[in-house]
């Protein structure tokens, strides 16, 4: 890793503390909207929002679909900031940027990280305007030594060598389930593994059925590092996969993907998304910061 690429302990505490300067919510709950999904923050109550472009040390959003603001606001009686636009590695970003505003939200005090994508389907039983719960990643730029906790590691935040076998806690998982059901969508719902690929081409036939082989039942080109590093300071975290498209899988599917379609998807599913989400951190609890999954 290049010093150029490396942000100080410091660096992340200067835009916690200019933001605790700006704006008097104090997050519990983190959410990172993915693409298609901004309209999340719609749902915050009493809100303070700022552009990406007027916050000292973050990068900016380049992706159409992906606005560029971070919102705190009241959700359910807790307080919460969103992030209405994420930052990918194919945008040229270096994945200690691409994770920034997460150890910024640690500082901030948040205990819990939602984390919802736009994500092709390789499983046979997840179609379009389905939602996957992330049960697992595979983090394939991760496997091969693109990790955002690559370099020194920062003792403040977390351990050299963190487990991420319990990323996703299972508690959550449970509750955004037995939620789906009461809301009467838990037909649309099913759990999942979520892969990161580098992106930004989409998946060539070959790939995707290499993908498909390999178990995993949606991609996409994000979270994976922003959950590493959650998991690294010790957030919660929980994650929501909007599956936007099937990966075309034969050399006689004439279909493709593009990414109009995926933001289409993520319009006509945004309101079952929003009302999983405000229940979820509605009826979940804060202060139970353990790794927990299975
Ligand atoms: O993962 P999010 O940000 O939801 O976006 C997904 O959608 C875009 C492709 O259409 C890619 O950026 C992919 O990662
Ligand atoms: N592949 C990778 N990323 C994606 C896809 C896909 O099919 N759909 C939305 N994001």
């Amino acid at each position: 890793m290049h010093s150029k690429d490396q942000i100080s302990h410091d660096d992340y505490q200067k835009t916690a503390d200019w933001l605790m300067s700006q704006t008097k919510h104090r997050p519990q709950v983190a959410i990172i909207c993915g693409s298609g999904l901004g309209m999340l923050a719609d749902t915050l109550k009493c809100q303070d929002s700022f552009a990406y472009s007027d916050i000292p040390g973050f990068p900016q959003s380049t992706v159409q679909g992906h606005a560029g603001r971070l919102v705190f606001g009241e959700l359910k009686g807790k307080s919460c900031v969103c992030m209405q636009g994420r930052f990918h590695m194919y945008e040229g970003h270096s994945l200690l940027k691409t994770t920034f505003p997460v150890r910024v939200f640690k500082l901030l005090g948040v205990e819990t990280l939602f984390v919802t994508n736009a994500a092709g389907s390789l499983a046979d039983g997840l179609q379009p305007g389905d939602i996957m719960i992330i049960k697992d990643h595979v983090n394939f730029p991760g496997l091969v030594g693109l990790n955002p906790l690559c370099g020194p590691n920062d003792d403040k935040f977390g351990p050299r060598f963190p487990a991420m076998s319990g990323c996703y806690d299972k508690n959550l998982r449970c509750l955004a389930m037995e939620i789906a059901k009461q809301l009467g969508v838990a037909g649309l719902m099913q759990e999942g593994v979520y892969a990161m690929v580098g992106g930004p081409n989409f998946e060539t036939i070959a790939e995707a059925r290499l993908l498909h082989r390999l178990g995993v039942d949606a991609v996409g080109m994000s979270t994976a590092p922003e959950v590493v590093v959650a998991t690294h300071c010790g957030l919660r975290v929980f994650g929501l996969s909007l599956i936007t498209n099937k990966v075309v899988k034969s050399y006689e599917d004439l279909d493709s993907v593009n990414h109009e379609g995926v933001l289409e998807v993520g319009r006509l599913r945004s309101h079952t998304v929003q009302q999983l989400v405000t229940e979820l951190i509605g009826r979940m609890e804060i202060n139970n910061n353990t790794n927990n999954a299975a």
